[in-house]
């Protein structure tokens, strides 16, 4: 099976009441473990490439790394450019094999989100590649946009229809409380819970089911859905890390977004912290040690654990490939 668009996956997502997992890829171990914990429980899958990962491993490497877990798996995989900030980047990724892109005109004007949408849909509808789109701004980091916490403002449902009708987008990013990277929220916006730890604040599931209500059978998409694995991040400041108070978003919310519009679930971050534990880790405990393989070696396994938990326990789109 070659490289797939979106659109079945999101269909199927959408009626059987589950969500596709997005995973950010940047080398060939990241790759490995994803797929390999997609195969093993034959669950589709989306590889999501960003601006930063293309100027990191090169765009070919990336494709051709994709392409390779495509004949490894026989999985139905997506190639996704995340946060796309321009129709020329976009360009590039549909005429470099990608077959789904995103353009995150969200911090521009609604008008000129609409415009630019419309014009990087125009050209990959013509090529056969799938559209997401965002309305709203997430707070965090996020490619080239910087969305400080005051800033970032939920996706105001009001505008939803006219945004998709006008800009004819595959999918919609929309910003009910996710946010990129390990610190999705700050303690004072936190609770704690009986064990010390930080409680975030609930999701806003009442934009969300705004939004359906208004975009009924329209495939949603959520970031910034790392959950930010306490494990990990005690991993991490066990052997010589700094990660003090980082938190992310429950994983029983992640799965109750899925049971209905949400189709696509990013997560990057949890990869990253399951990645630089394992490392750290092994590290500390083999410090003699020095051949790349012996440490990426268990990095990848606990990357392809981490994937495996996340396609039962948060997304339910185990067996649905
Ligand atoms: O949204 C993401 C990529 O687009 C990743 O989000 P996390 O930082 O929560 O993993
Ligand atoms: O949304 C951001 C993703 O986590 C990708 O991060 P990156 O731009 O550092 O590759
Ligand atoms: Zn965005
Ligand atoms: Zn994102």
């Amino acid at each position: 099976m070659p490289l797939v668009t979106s659109t079945e996956m999101f269909k199927k997502a959408y009626n059987g009441g589950y969500a596709i997992g997005a995973f950010n890829v940047n080398n060939m171990e990241i790759v490995q473990g994803i797929t390999e914990a997609a195969q093993e429980l034959n669950a589709p899958v989306i590889l999501q490439v960003s601006k930063g990962a293309r100027a990191y491993a090169n765009h070919t490497y990336l494709v051709k790394l994709v392409e390779a877990a495509v004949i490894e798996t026989g999985l139905p995989i997506v190639l996704h450019l995340d946060h796309g900030d321009s129709f020329e980047t976009c360009k590039s990724c549909i005429d470099g094999g990608f077959t789904s892109v995103m353009i995150d005109a969200s911090s521009k004007p609604f008008a000129e989100n609409i415009e630019i949408t419309k014009k990087v849909v125009e050209y990959a509808h013509d090529h056969g590649v799938v559209v997401e789109a965002e309305l709203g701004a997430l707070a965090g980091v996020e490619d080239e946009v910087n969305v400080s916490a005051e800033d970032s403002h939920y996706t105001r449902p009001e505008e939803v229809e006219e945004f998709v009708t006008k800009t004819g987008c595959d999918s919609l990013a929309i910003a009910i409380g996710t946010s990129h990277g390990a610190y999705k929220f700050t303690a004072a916006q936190c609770t704690r819970n009986e064990k010390g730890e930080l409680v975030p604040p609930p999701l806003r599931f009442d934009i969300l089911d705004e939004v359906v209500r208004r975009l009924p059978g329209f495939p949603i998409v959520l970031h910034g859905s790392s959950s930010v694995p306490q494990e990990y991040v005690k991993m991490v400041n066990q052997y010589g890390g700094k990660m003090p108070d980082a938190v992310g978003i429950p994983e029983e919310q992640l799965r109750q977004a899925a049971r209905g519009a949400v189709c696509k679930i990013n997560i990057d971050s949890d990869l990253r912290l399951a990645m630089t534990g394992t490392i750290r880790k092994f590290f500390a405990e083999h410090p003699e040690k020095f051949d790349p393989r012996e440490y990426l070696k268990p990095a990848r396994a606990n990357i392809k654990e981490l994937v495996k938990h996340k396609i039962v326990n948060v997304l339910g789109c185990d067996g649905k490939a």
